[in-house]
């Protein structure tokens, strides 16, 4: 069977003898027939044909048009992308420019020469790939949170499309991850992937501010407002009014800024230091943080009521060790753009240095690999990157290998089922195929390893 022959093609015809003739007459097709407008509909919601070839005169009222054209409109509402040919009597030119107008393809006259019809019917095919086509590269070329993240973690994968259906909502996201893992990448995924894309991403790290310049850093100060207050001056979050404003490790923001920041999500406007006029501020937030809040609330150093404000989305990034095979395919991309910036192209890792890589657990996440290549691509004297040049000999001996045989073997199980149910898309009845194990196992061992089925 030819992919041509795959082709759906819907014929809306009431006459039995006609619809016998333009079946044969589309021998290359998969026809479809209806002789009536509602069991057309019903064709087009089951099988969405990329061409129908309709007659305006359809039963009840096959004298009139008036059957036709709502069944035009119809399918215009329903699959607007559909090619719609509409067979006229003679001397219905008005007709058939009505139908262009309501957004028919094109238009024949009956009786037709199969020959030319068919000729129209394959041209409308290929004008609707054509379209597809077209939607599939715009769409390619949307911001999407991938652009600069690089990964085949399943996991991460996942986070990504949820990043993706967020960003357009002004949802409040919560990015929880060890350091160096990418939160900011992500923060920046969010915003660039949402309606404010083309407005400002502003970033505000909560640790690195010592407690009394936090407060005018977040909010702005009226000039006079304290000593030095020589002008007044816009806060961060002011600044990212319109955009999306990144709060950076929100564990460490000192209990008194934390009621600040709650009102401020609560009535969405703020104060200058120093100020009494309320400014009304637009802006998503995006929180961070490498910290336990849920342990910080237990211990009274979080605000539980913030936390639930933040909370909206939470989105748990797993470290670099627990992705699967990500600090090799990292390691290769890092390494290729660090030797181009070096004017280096031919320099590469060796296969040892990969399996050094992808052995260690990389505590500081991927700006610790960042780093580590960066150095290595600097200092390398030959083209390909050994072991030694990525320094993980030492490393690798001392600290990455455990010495516990049952760690070994549970690392190598959890990895060998994450692997295993990636591979299979998720159906675990396959992935314990693949390992050779019942399904209860895998669900045991899935629990044990605190792996989400
Ligand atoms: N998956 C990834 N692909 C490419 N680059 C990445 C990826 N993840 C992180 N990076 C890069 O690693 C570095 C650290 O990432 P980022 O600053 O986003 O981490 P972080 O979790 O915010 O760290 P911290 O908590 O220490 O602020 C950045 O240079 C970032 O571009």
């Amino acid at each position: 069977m030819t992919t041509e022959k795959l082709r759906q093609l819907l014929v809306v015809e009431d006459d039995p003898a006609l619809q016998k003739q333009i079946r044969w007459s589309f021998d290359q097709y998969n026809v479809l027939l209806a002789g009536d407008r509602e069991s057309a509909l019903s064709q087009i919601r089951r099988h969405t044909p990329a061409v129908v070839t309709m007659d305006l005169g359809l039963p009840p009222d096959a004298d009139s048009v008036s059957e036709g054209f709502k069944l035009l409109e119809q399918i215009m509402a329903t699959a607007p992308d559909t090619k719609i040919i509409v067979l006229t009597g003679q001397n219905e030119q008005a007709n058939a420019l009505r139908a262009i107008a309501l957004g028919a393809y094109d238009f024949f006259v009956k009786p037709f020469d199969p020959e030319i019809l068919n000729l129209t019917v394959e041209r409308a095919f290929r004008f609707y790939d054509l379209q597809q086509e077209n939607r599939r590269l715009q769409a390619m070329q949307q911001p999407d949170v991938l652009g600069t993240l690089i990964t085949r973690d399943p996991e991460m994968l996942r986070i990504c499309r949820t990043i993706e259906k967020v960003a357009p909502t002004s949802a409040t996201v919560l990015l929880l991850g060890e350091s160096g893992t990418g939160k900011e990448l992500l923060a920046r995924g969010v915003h660039n992937a949402s309606p404010r894309r083309d407005t400002r991403f502003i970033a505000i790290n909560c640790a690195a501010i010592p407690e009394n310049l936090l407060e005018s850093e977040l909010f702005g100060y009226e000039k006079g407002a304290f000593s030095g207050a020589a002008k007044t001056t816009l806060g961060k979050i002011e600044m990212a009014n319109k955009g999306t404003l990144m709060l950076d490790e929100i564990g460490d923001l000192p209990l008194a800024l934390q009621s600040k920041l709650l009102r401020f999500l609560q009535e969405r406007v703020i104060e200058r230091v120093g100020g009494r006029q309320e400014i009304p501020i637009d802006v998503r937030v995006v929180c961070a943080t490498h910290q336990d809040l849920k342990t910080l609330i237990r211990e009274g150093r979080f605000r539980e009521d913030l936390y639930y404000r933040l909370a909206e989305i939470v989105i748990m990034i797993p470290p670099l060790r627990d992705r699967i095979g990500d600090a090799a395919l990292l390691a290769h991309a890092l390494v290729r753009r660090f030797a181009s910036e070096q004017n280096r192209s031919s320099l590469s890792l060796s296969e040892e240095a990969v399996h050094a890589i992808s052995a260690y657990p990389w505590p500081g996440n991927v700006r610790e690999l960042e780093n580590c290549l960066k150095r290595a691509t600097i200092m390398a004297e030959g083209n390909s990157l050994s072991v030694q040049d990525v320094g993980l000999d030492d490393a690798f001996e001392e600290n990455a290998m455990p010495l516990d045989l049952r760690t070994i073997r549970d690392t190598a199980e959890r990895k060998a089922i994450i692997a295993a149910v990636s591979r299979s898309n998720g159906n675990l009845a396959r992935a314990a195929d693949l390992l050779g194990i019942s399904r209860p196992t895998l669900y045991d061992l899935m629990h044990k390893f605190g792996l989400k089925t």
